[in-house]
C-alpha cells in the first residue's frame, strides 16, 4: 500500500461549524414534545424488520445470495478489518460531502445502486424510492429490470439524479438496447452503467426453496421496461402475430431472455454502446485488475467495483478487498465506484478510504421501502447520511476528498 500523507492537520477551512438542521437534531426535537421515531436508526435491524413486513418470497428474494453466501459474508467481513483511526484538536466543522464524478459535483458521495422488481417489496415500488432520492439529493440508478418504465421513474425522480443500468441484450436484439438508451437519454438519464456479472441469475438457494423468480411471473413486475419499449412490442408483434397484452406469459419469458440471454458479450462490444450512448459509461461487476486496466483501454469513464452483493457467484473473494489494488492500477485512468455489503456510515468511510468515489447503498434501502415506502427509504438515506457525516467530523476529516480520506485514516485490524 502507498503510503499518503495525512493531511488533516493541515486542513484550514472551517466548513460549517454547525449543522442545525441534520436528522439527528430533528429527531431529538420531535422527542422534547413526546414522539418516538417510527422506524429504528439501528442499522443491522432493518433486515429483519423487512422481513416481518414481506412474504417470504419477496424477502428471500432480496436477502437473497448465492450458494453457501460465502461472498456475502466475506464482503461484510472485510469492512471489519480496518479501522478508522481518529485525529485530534482539528478545527475544522461539519465535514464537505461534496464528491465531483465525470465533471459533475453530486452532494454526497453515495448513490442508489440498481435495483431491480422493487414493487415485490412496497406497492410504490421504484415510484417511492426516485422521489426519496430527489428529495434526499442522492443520485437513482435505474435498473433494466424495474417494474416501472423509464419514463414512469424519470417524472416521480423530477429534478433529481439519476442514471441508467442497462441489462444488455445480445447482437441479434441491438435495436431494443438502442431503443432503451435513446428512451434513457431522452428521460433525463445522465451516465449509462453496464452491469457485466448477470447475464444469468446466480444460483440462489432461498429462491429455489421458494421456487420463486419474480422475473418470470406472469404479471408485468419485472418486464416493464420491455413491455413499455416500442421496439420490443412491434418485434413481439411480428414474431407472435399479436400483442404482449393477449399472452403475458411468452412475452415475459422472452423479455427475460432478452434481458438475460444466458451468455455473455466480449470486451469488444463495448464499442457499440460507446456509438450509441454519448454520456460516461461505467462498467459494474469489475473485481480484477486486469479487468479494470481492460475497462481504461476500452475507453469506459469508469467501474463499479462489485461483486453484486454476492449474488451472483459464491466462494468469491470480497469485493472491499480487491478495491485497493484496482485503485492503484487504473484510480487516475477513470472513476472507481464501489458496492457490495455497506451497512453504515463507517463502511461508507471505509470504501471511500481505500479509494472509491462514490458508494452505492443496495439492500438497506430496500428494507426501508419494504418497511415504510418513501419514508422508509427517506429513513434509511438520512440515517446513513447522518452516521456518515458524525463519523467523519468525529474522526478529524474535513472533506470526503482523496486530500483529507485517504488510507492514512485507516488501520488494518485483521486478516
Ligand atoms: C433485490 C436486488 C435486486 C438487484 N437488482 C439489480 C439489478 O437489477 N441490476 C444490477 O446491476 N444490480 C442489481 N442488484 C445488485 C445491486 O445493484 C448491488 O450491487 C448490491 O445490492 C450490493 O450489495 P449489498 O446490497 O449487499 O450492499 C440487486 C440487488 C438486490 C439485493
Ligand atoms: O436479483 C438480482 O441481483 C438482479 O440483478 C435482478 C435480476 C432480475 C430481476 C431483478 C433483479
Amino acid at each position: 500500500m502507498s503510503p499518503q500523507q495525512d493531511s488533516r492537520l493541515e486542513s484550514k477551512s472551517i466548513a460549517q461549524p454547525l449543522a442545525p438542521f441534520t436528522y439527528e437534531n430533528q429527531v431529538y426535537q420531535a422527542g422534547l414534545s413526546g414522539q418516538k421515531p417510527p422506524i429504528t436508526f439501528n442499522c443491522g435491524d432493518w433486515e429483519a424488520l423487512a422481513k416481518d413486513r414481506l412474504s417470504a418470497d419477496s424477502f428471500g428474494y432480496v436477502w437473497g445470495s448465492a450458494g453457501t453466501r460465502e461472498t456475502d459474508d466475506n464482503n461484510k467481513k472485510a469492512f471489519k478489518k480496518w479501522g478508522i483511526v481518529p485525529s485530534r484538536l482539528v478545527k475544522s466543522g461539519f465535514p464537505d460531502l461534496k464528491t465531483t464524478l465525470f465533471g459533475e459535483t453530486f452532494d454526497y458521495p453515495i448513490a442508489m445502486a440498481p435495483v431491480g422488481v422493487q414493487r415485490i417489496f412496497h406497492p410504490d415500488g421504484e415510484i417511492a424510492s426516485a422521489k426519496a432520492a430527489e428529495q434526499e439529493n442522492v443520485t437513482y440508478i435505474l435498473s433494466t429490470a424495474s417494474a416501472t418504465s423509464i419514463e414512469d421513474v424519470a417524472k416521480a425522480n423530477g429534478n433529481g439524479s439519476r442514471w441508467y443500468q442497462l441489462y444488455w441484450p445480445l447482437s441479434e436484439n441491438n435495436d431494443i438496447t438502442v431503443s432503451l438508451l435513446s428512451r434513457a437519454k431522452a428521460s433525463g438519464y445522465k451516465v449509462l452503467v453496464v452491469t457485466l456479472d448477470t447475464y444469468i441469475l446466480g444460483w440462489r438457494p432461498s429462491d429455489l426453496n421458494n421456487a420463486y423468480n419474480p422475473f418470470i411471473r406472469a404479471d408485468d413486475i419485472g418486464v416493464a421496461l420491455g413491455f413499455s419499449d416500442p421496439v420490443y412490442r412491434r418485434k413481439f408483434q411480428e414474431k407472435h402475430g399479436k400483442p404482449i397484452e393477449e399472452d403475458v406469459q411468452t412475452a415475459a419469458a422472452e423479455w427475460a431472455h432478452t434481458v438475460f440471454p444466458g451468455l455473455s458479450h466480449g470486451w469488444e462490444d463495448l464499442k457499440f454502446l460507446q456509438e450509441h450512448w454519448d454520456g460516461p459509461i461505467v462498467l459494474k461487476g469489475i473485481q480484477t485488475v486486469a479487468d479494470a486496466k481492460k475497462a481504461v483501454a476500452y475507453g469506459m469513464q469508469g467501474i463499479v467495483v462489485s461483486n453484486h452483493g454476492g449474488r451472483q457467484q459464491d466462494g468469491g473473494i470480497a469485493s472491499l478487498d480487491v478495491l485497493p489494488e484496482i485503485v492503484d492500477a487504473v484510480g487516475n485512468d477513470l472513476e472507481i465506484i464501489y458496492d457490495s455489503g455497506v451497512r453504515s456510515g463507517a463502511d461508507i468511510i471505509k470504501a471511500l478510504a481505500l479509494g472509491a468515489k462514490m458508494v452505492l447503498i443496495g439492500r438497506p434501502y430496500i428494507y426501508g421501502l419494504a418497511i415504510q415506502g418513501e419514508q422508509g427509504v427517506r429513513h434509511v438515506l438520512k440515517s446513513l447520511l447522518g452516521d456518515f457525516n458524525l463519523t467523519l467530523h468525529l474522526s478529524g476529516i474535513s472533506s470526503v476528498s482523496p486530500k483529507h480520506l485517504n488510507r492514512s485514516v485507516l488501520r488494518r485490524t485483521g486478516n
